[in-house]
């Protein structure tokens, strides 16, 4: 029989420093986010970011929690338990960090007959921190405990005309609500070394940005081109003008370079320009969570608004929109006939 796993990034069991603490050691200490050796990761994380950072996030994550808790994991179990209604089959939600973990999820289906598995990484762009590390984990886990599951990721849906379909009427719906001088589109970023070793070809990627204007077979895992095609697509889907619009990259984390322009320069940067009513979509995630909330709702938010803008306004991610609900209750059907 066949089921559906839904995956996400998770969160913390709770925004004490200590489920904190816990959460972002699993999650930094995956050698697709942090991708240096096994020892420099361990100094790197255990010494130095573990000592200091889980009590900032703790701060910010107490700022977003809701009385049922996780954003990111309240939307999640909505938006599945509605995808659940529409496919016949049955279909669990697993966490890449924290619970439910995947190993949970697919416990979950084969307990109930599921042998085949459509596993399905909830990022609209491949990234090796996200899409990949989720994909590697649930082979593993099938190999050592489940050796007789068939298992098939659906690929990044960057560009699929369903998904842009619905990114681009969320974003319109609030675009008509009131008039706006700018719309940023906002991807979390990477390290720019990620791009360099996600890279097929070996070659293909030259870091300047330019590559990601050519054609190549890179880019099925290339997550720069896969942010700037997104934005190009709704862009082409809405008639935006040049000059409307701009792509920028979030969430640093440490000193190494990663993806630019990055977010905050970019806020930064219209408003010394002029742009006075600015409003920010952020499609790399389609639930939204702290980095939406936190990041992008309240602190670009205010540093906007103390840069002499007026209006700021966080477009919602796609969340439990029953449109979003159907396009992946679809893409769960055709594979389900297949
Ligand atoms: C080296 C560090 C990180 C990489 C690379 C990275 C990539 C990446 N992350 C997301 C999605 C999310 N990240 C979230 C939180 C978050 N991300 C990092 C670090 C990296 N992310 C950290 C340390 C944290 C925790 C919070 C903090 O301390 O800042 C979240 C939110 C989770 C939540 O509970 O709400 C999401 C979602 C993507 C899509 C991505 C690469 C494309
Ligand atoms: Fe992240
Ligand atoms: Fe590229």
């Amino acid at each position: 029989m066949k089921g559906i796993l839904l995956v996400n990034l998770g969160s913390p069991n709770s925004t004490s420093v200590k489920d904190v603490r816990n959460y972002l050691d699993e999650f930094l200490m995956d050698s697709r986010v942090i991708d240096v050796p096994y020892i420099t990761r361990c100094l790197l994380v255990k010494g130095i970011i573990l000592n200091t950072r889980p009590k900032q996030s703790a701060k910010a994550y107490s700022k977003v929690w809701t009385n049922e808790g996780s954003p990111l994991i309240v939307i999640s179990k909505k938006f599945t338990k509605k995808v659940k209604a529409n496919v016949e089959a049955p279909v669990a939600l697993a966490m890449r960090y924290g619970t439910p973990s995947i190993e949970t999820g697919i416990t979950e289906l084969v307990n109930q007959g599921v042998d085949d598995i459509l596993i399905i990484p909830l990022y609209p762009q491949f990234a090796m921190a996200t899409t990949e590390t989720i994909v590697v984990l649930a082979k593993q886990i099938i190999k050592d405990k489940f050796p007789n599951i068939k298992l098939t990721d659906l690929p990044a849906f960057y560009n699929q005309p369903e998904y842009i379909d619905v990114l681009s009427k969320s974003i319109q719906e609030e675009l008509k609500k009131e008039e706006f001088d700018h719309l940023l589109f906002s991807y979390h970023g990477v390290p720019e070394r990620h791009i360099k070793n996600s890279d097929v070809t070996g070659n293909h990627c030259s870091l300047n940005g330019e590559c990601c204007n050519t054609t190549s077979e890179a880019h099925a895992f290339c997550y720069r081109h896969q942010c700037y095609e997104t934005t190009k697509q709704v862009v082409n889907k809405l008639g935006l003008q040049p000059g409307f619009y701009s792509t920028s990259f979030q969430s640093r984390l440490g000193k190494d370079p990663w993806l630019q322009p990055y977010t905050d320069t970019t806020i930064n940067d219209r408003a010394q320009n002029g742009i006075k009513k600015l409003a920010v979509v952020t499609p790399a995630f389609v639930a939204d969570c702290l980095e939406t909330i936190e990041e992008i709702g309240m602190e670009a938010k205010e540093e906007f608004e103390e840069n002499t803008g007026k209006v700021f306004k966080t477009i919602p991610c796609l969340n439990d929109r029953d449109d979003w609900v159907n396009v992946v209750s679809n893409w769960i059907t055709n594979w389900l006939h297949k």
